[in-house]
């Protein structure tokens, strides 16, 4: 055994009795919670403390029990001594407080006692931040980075070290350094290029400079990422997601944390990270559901649901909307006792102006003009007859002429109403707006109601836009926004209205839009999400795409007519095959054998085609005994997945099947290739017996 051995086994093993008295802490803090919720009622002076502390122990002690199993750190910092012990002369290290000390850096903060210092200190904390931004330029204090390589641990059993790599940040280290047992980046570059099965992971560990950047920037800013596929985007979000929570727990707790996705495919794919950093209570959807006030019943033709998308139909609605505001025709008059209260005709316009300039909320107006009405009629009552008293206001606004004018003026309606009727007959409202075209798309075949109208997808926008016209939107503290640039600019203000206090961060790739409306800049879109001034942050540098797969994409890139930078690989390994298929009545058979030819592989293999080819596919894997998954079975060795379900996901091995078709299949489907082909973690396998378009 060399001096280097004895030195990283010897660390080795002081690292592992660490992680033992960590366990036995964190064990202690779960019997503890446990305990409280348990005695926590009968300590606490009256019955609503005791309800509220009862909550916040339950609630700990299960977020404390939920907490997934796993090594609890996953790296070290040794900051350095002021005095420059081991200094290389750097001059000013800037460790400030943590001079001379050595944090263990995990999921979460792991502590003896609440009041005791951690053992392990949580990730997001402030000083956690070395981990991730220290270099040998900037060392931020830091002496040496320790990296920790946990074998694949599995439930009930206890974790395992294997490995362990030092990043000498000053020339000098202090005693008892273990320099790495591996090359610099070798525990890095195993976690990029590990095999993937299974729900994405968390990548706390590994979370690159620029990335971190991103998750721990402002609360209060919205933030902008555009980047090439691979490049981390969906991490970044989820990472910052859980960071807000940690760092604002008051502020994003209270509104709550959203986060969108573009299906539910991806959704479950993305599902178990947020769990894995201690975070549950996290909303998690696709706007579709967000905005689900009806069942879908109807579809729409392309035409329809082209302009239903169109941010032009914002104010077609509120014009449809506010048409029903009328001026009064006549005084209103109100019976009180021997009294009869008059308030001429030009008043009540008055008021009626007045509201519609202040603009608030429709059913907030609508209030707003009947409070003033009555208000008049009590300046003449106090006038006439003394002190007006609660009871009188109640009763005078409640009093059937004044609610019949309020009702003439500025009527109480749903937004199924103003749907409803706009589809039966937009010209009105979509005067000078619409084209003829486009009003005919719009226009439903036959006048429906409201109550008995099958609504479509976009139908469902239209109403939830009316709907936030009619009452301001309640507000989540943050919004994560995935795949953004799918989004249409009506689904963009429906987010924007679900975000109205809070701040957003906006996830995407201009090169992977493939909906007809989908964005081909991200100012203008921004401004749909309200974050015109968002900044755009661009990531480049992909982690699952390797280098000989991205040449290739960047090769379809430049024919997108999109404004990205090209991606570049960390990935040196990966394999491309690009193969011909004699003709298309071969390309079951074809499919088969890439399949089987996959399975020798470690990893998943997903086979993905145009939608339309499915059907096919599926009878000819299953024909084989290669019964593949659907794209929602995580965990599945083969899935057959179509092209318009790839979005977001990876796999090991992708065999992607007749790009033609896929290409030609929709109007961005071009975009759609350049999404299919970038799914690949290790191989990428092309069949195709058309010619390629790239
Ligand atoms: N710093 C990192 N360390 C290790 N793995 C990483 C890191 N950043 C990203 N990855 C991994 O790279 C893969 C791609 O990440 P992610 O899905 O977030 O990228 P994306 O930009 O959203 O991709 P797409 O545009 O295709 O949706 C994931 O497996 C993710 O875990």
């Amino acid at each position: 055994m060399t001096s280097l051995d004895h030195e990283l086994s010897h660390a080795l093993g002081e690292e592992r009795a660490y992680h033992d008295s960590c366990r036995t802490a964190l064990k202690g803090m779960i019997d503890g919670a446990g305990e409280r919720v348990a005695t926590g009622a009968d300590v606490s002076a009256s019955g609503a403390d005791a309800e509220v502390l009862g909550y916040q122990f339950r609630s700990h002690a299960k977020e404390l029990a939920e907490l997934p199993e796993g090594p609890l750190f996953f790296g070290r910092l040794d900051f350095g001594t002021e005095d420059g012990a081991g200094d290389d002369g750097a001059g000013d290290l800037g460790a400030g407080d943590h001079a001379g000390q050595s944090y263990h850096i995990g999921r979460i903060r792991v502590s003896e006692h609440p009041a005791s210092p951690p053992l392990v200190i949580d990730w997001r904390a402030p000083v956690s931040r070395a981990f991730y931004q220290a270099r040998a330029a900037d060392p931020q204090g830091v002496a040496v980075r320790r990296r920790f390589g946990w074998a694949p641990w599995s439930k009930g059993q206890p974790e395992d070290l294997t490995g362990l790599e030092d990043e000498v940040l000053r020339r000098a280290g202090p005693p008892g350094t273990v320099r790495a047992d591996a090359a610099p980046g070798a525990i890095l570059a195993g976690e990029i290029e590990r095999p993937r099965v299974g729900p994405m992971r968390d990548i706390v560990a590994t979370i690159q400079p620029e990335q971190d950047d991103l998750v721990r920037d402002e609360v209060a800013v919205s933030v902008c990422v555009q980047g090439a596929p691979g490049t981390g985007k969906t991490a970044v979000g989820l990472h910052r997601a859980a960071y807000l929570l940690y760092t604002h727990p008051d502020r994003i707790k209270r509104g709550g944390l959203l986060i969108l996705g573009p299906n539910r495919t991806f959704l479950s794919y993305i599902a178990e990270v947020l769990p894995s950093l201690g975070e549950t209570g996290v909303r998690q959807s696709t706007i579709e559901d967000e905005v689900a006030r009806h069942p879908v019943r109807a579809e729409d033709d392309a035409a329809a649901a082209l302009v239903k998308h169109d941010v032009r139909m914002a104010a077609v609605l509120r014009r449809a909307l506010y048409g029903r505001v009328r001026n009064p025709v006549g005084p209103l008059e109100v019976p009180d006792g021997s009294y009869r209260w008059r308030v001429p005709a030009e008043e009540l316009a008055r008021i009626v102006a007045d509201v519609r300039e202040e603009a608030p909320p429709y059913a907030i107006g609508r209030e707003r003009v009947r409070t003033r009405a009555v208000r008049l009629i009590q300046r003449q009552a106090e006038r006439r007859a003394g002190v007006t008293n609660n009871a009188w206001l109640q009763k005078i606004s409640r009093a059937r002429p004044v609610s019949a004018f309020v009702n003439e003026v500025w009527p109480k309606v749903s937004p199924e109403e103003v749907v409803a009727e706009l589809l039966s007959d937009p010209a009105g409202p979509a005067d000078g707006i619409l084209d003829a075209d486009e009003l005919r798309a719009l226009t439903w075949s036959r006048r429906r109601s409201a109550r008995t109208a099958p609504w479509s997808a976009a139908d469902l926008l239209l109403l939830d836009e009316v709907a936030g016209l009619l009452e301001r939107q309640e507000s989540y503290g943050h919004v994560v926004v995935d795949e953004a640039q799918d989004l249409s600019p009506m689904q963009c203000r429906a987010i924007a209205r679900r975000a109205g206090f809070g701040s957003l961060t906006v996830l995407g790739d201009l090169a992977q839009g493939t909906t007809p409306w989908a964005a081909r800049a991200w100012r203008e879109h921004l401004a749909h999400l309200g974050a015109p001034d968002a900044p755009v942050a661009q990531l480049t540098v992909g982690f699952r795409v390797p280098g000989a797969i991205v040449a290739l994409t960047n090769r379809l890139l430049g024919t997108l007519g999109v404004d990205v930078a090209p991606a570049t690989s960390l990935r040196a390994d990966g394999d491309l095959r690009i193969e011909k298929v004699r003709d298309a009545a071969g390309m079951g058979a074809a499919v088969v054998d890439a399949v089987r030819a996959a399975l020798p592989y470690e990893g998943s293999v997903a086979v993905i085609a145009a939608d339309s080819d499915m059907a096919r596919l599926r009878e000819a894997l299953t024909g084989a005994g290669l019964a593949p998954a659907s794209p929602g079975e995580l965990g599945a060795r083969v899935t057959l997945l179509p092209a318009s379900l790839a979005k977001g996901l990876e796999y090991d091995h992708v065999v992607a099947v007749e790009p033609a078709t896929i290409a030609a299949a929709e109007g961005r489907g071009a975009h759609r290739l350049y999404v299919v082909l970038t799914r690949a973690v290790s191989r990428l396998h092309v069949l195709h017996s058309a010619e390629l378009p790239f």
